[in-house]
């Protein structure tokens, strides 16, 4: 009987201690990127959907961007279409387009927004081009050749950069009581589809919606240093430095960057979590340890719990 009492009054302290933290966020709007690789698992999916409803129901305002690059891998591998990264990106041609939106737009997007409502809430699915949500532009990446040392333009083909954003879309979504789920294509100059990184989608998403914090699920607990520990919070000058003496290297560093660049433009702070662990995003949010890395402009104050 005791047992049972204290396993009680744990659950009450939790649910007591996450008042002030519902408070914080009350009314507020949250940006959450789900990658690709958090995905792969039913359970784990379930709990991310159970989580995104239990935000709305506690009165917070969450807009899902979803990736997908694995689930776009696996149709190209069927289609025999051959597929490659540069810089992280992927290299986009004409008929690789066409898979991406199929993919991005259409069955992962809908899969998301099933397992949302199975959970008893109300999401709308859309992509960038709904109500001309993100206007982007072909992405001109320059690299410099190591050998000749002549800068040269990257063509990564219809791949985009965010180049304007209409929220208007997602407002009217958020004011009619639904959950937004947007897949990252945007429309190019010519009407084009464009194929855009959807960590980037996300931060540009997260700054014209003046996001109080933007979550980036992915698939490791959060930045590692150097000795493979997790590095709780950091500034934006230190994420820097951790990028210039290599410790952030590969897909971390176009991350690491969009979350520098979301804070520049006013963003409180951006959170890196594992989408592997179960709750992620609840426990980030309404809890005093928080999960993951948390990135922000000044210092970090002495814990996460008073931030
Ligand atoms: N310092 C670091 N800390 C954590 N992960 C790192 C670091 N440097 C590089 N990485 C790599 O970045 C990966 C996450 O980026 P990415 O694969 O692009 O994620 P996603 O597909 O979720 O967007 C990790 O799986 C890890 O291999
Ligand atoms: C240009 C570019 O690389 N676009 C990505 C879009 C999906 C994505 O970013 O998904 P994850 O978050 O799961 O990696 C791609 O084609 O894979």
């Amino acid at each position: 009987m005791a047992d049972v009492l204290a396993g009680v009054h744990a659950e009450a302290k939790v649910l007591s201690e996450a008042l002030p933290y519902m408070q914080r966020y009350d009314r507020k709007t949250v940006v959450v990127k789900y990658g690709g690789h958090a995905m792969g698992d039913a359970e784990l999916a379930k709990d991310f959907a159970r989580d995104i409803v239990l935000l709305k129901q506690a009165g917070v305002n969450p807009v899902v961007v979803h990736g997908g690059g694995p689930q776009i891998g696996a149709l190209l591998e069927r289609l025999n279409i051959k597929s490659e990264f540069k810089g992280g990106l992927r290299v986009t041609d004409r008929q690789t387009v066409d898979v991406v939106e199929m993919v991005l737009a259409g069955s992962v997007n809908k899969e998301i927004v099933s397992a949302i409502n199975d959970q008893g809430g109300k999401a709308v699915g859309i992509c960038g081009k709904d109500a001309n949500l993100m206007r982007a532009k072909r992405l001109e990446r320059r690299v410099r050749d190591p050998h000749s040392n002549i800068e040269k333009v990257m063509d990564l083909g219809f791949v985009g950069e965010p180049a304007l954003v209409e929220p208007h879309i997602i407002d009217v979504i958020i004011q009619s009581d639904l959950i937004p789920v947007v897949a990252p294509i945007g429309v190019g100059p010519d009407g084009e589809t464009l194929n855009i990184n959807a960590d980037t989608f996300a931060a540009a998403l997260a700054v014209a919606l003046k996001s109080k914090r933007l979550l980036l699920l992915t698939d490791v607990d959060g930045v590692l240093d150097k000795k493979g520990q997790l590095i709780r919070s950091m500034t934006t000058a230190e994420a820097q430095h951790l990028i210039e003496d290599g410790t952030i290297s590969g897909g971390m560093i176009p991350k690491i960057e969009s979350c520098m660049d979301v804070i520049a433009e006013g963003v409180e702070a951006v959170v890196i979590i594992n989408g592997k662990v179960p709750h992620a995003v609840l426990l980030e949010l309404f809890t005093a340890h928080g999960a993951g890395t948390l990135i922000e402009r000044r210092k970090p104050r002495r814990t996460r719990a008073a931030q």
